[in-house]
């Protein structure tokens, strides 16, 4: 069964002031597709709008679930969390006072995940053996890679079948971000996840991506494999002083 996101010629704004435009993209079933750019180009109110935070003012978000089509512009944040699809915000956005264990049971909200909630957390804990020896620590002292596990994590409880990841690497050392572009690529493989990723690191959202689109002043100026991408003049500019 096929779980895709589609976006035809979005537009979206705070206010008066419009950030994306005329953005069409797609996510095939299956796919890593990484949302490239630097700051403030748009990159989150794009992940917004897929988990339904932003809506658009114009176009068509849709999200293909189990082969049923669904229009995102239509659902609450919650409805979106139902259907199966789950975002790791930028910045983590954990409950700092809780624990570990607290901040991943409230991931397993949704009615499906909530019957399945013992299971989920084993699989969190094997994917990620550290929580489960911090699973009482209070999610807040946790050091800025084990906040990014619980974050990952607390989508996963959601037993999402599309994966919204926003800015995975910020605030993390170079090996960290290293280890957690390798366990995003690992879980895609064993749960048969559908992701989308924003990040600005290129070389490591390109090392696990299947294809890249590249955001800038909230259009999407380039789009291709990784390959393609690291050929590109414009890219090798961005990114690579080039
Ligand atoms: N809640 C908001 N209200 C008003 N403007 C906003 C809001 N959120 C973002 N913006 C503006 O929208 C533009 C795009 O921001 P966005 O966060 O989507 O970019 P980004 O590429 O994800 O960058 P970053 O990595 O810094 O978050 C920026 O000019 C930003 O200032």
């Amino acid at each position: 069964m096929a779980n895709k996101i589609i976006l035809k010629e979005i537009n979206a704004a705070y206010g008066a002031v419009q950030v994306l435009h005329g953005i069409s993209m797609e996510v095939g079933n299956g796919e890593t597709v990484a949302l490239l750019g630097t700051n403030g180009n748009g990159k989150s109110t794009l992940i917004k709008v897929v988990a339904g935070l932003v809506k658009p003012t114009a176009g068509q978000a849709l999200a293909v679930i189990d082969d049923v089509t669904h229009d995102l512009g239509k659902l609450s944040p919650e409805e979106i969390v139902n259907l199966g699809i789950a975002m790791v915000p930028e910045g983590r956005r954990l409950f700092p006072l809780l624990s570990v264990e607290e901040n991943l049971l409230l991931g397993a909200s949704r009615p499906f995940a909530r019957s399945h909630v013992n299971e989920t957390l084993e699989f969190c804990f094997e994917v990620f053996p550290k929580l489960r020896d911090r699973r009482t620590q209070r999610a807040g002292s946790m050091s800025g890679g084990e906040q990014q596990m619980v974050a990952l994590a607390r989508a996963l409880m959601t037993m999402p079948k599309i994966l919204l990841i926003d800015e995975p690497s910020v605030g993390l050392a170079p090996i960290i971000v290293k280890q957690m572009i390798d366990k995003i690529a690992e879980l895609k493989v064993q749960k048969g996840l559908t992701v989308l990723m924003a990040e600005q690191n290129f070389t490591q959202a390109m090392r696990i991506a299947d294809r890249g689109y590249v955001i800038v002043h909230g259009e999407i100026k380039i789009e291709g494999s990784a390959k393609d991408l690291a050929n590109n003049d414009v890219v090798r500019q961005l990114y690579m002083g080039m």
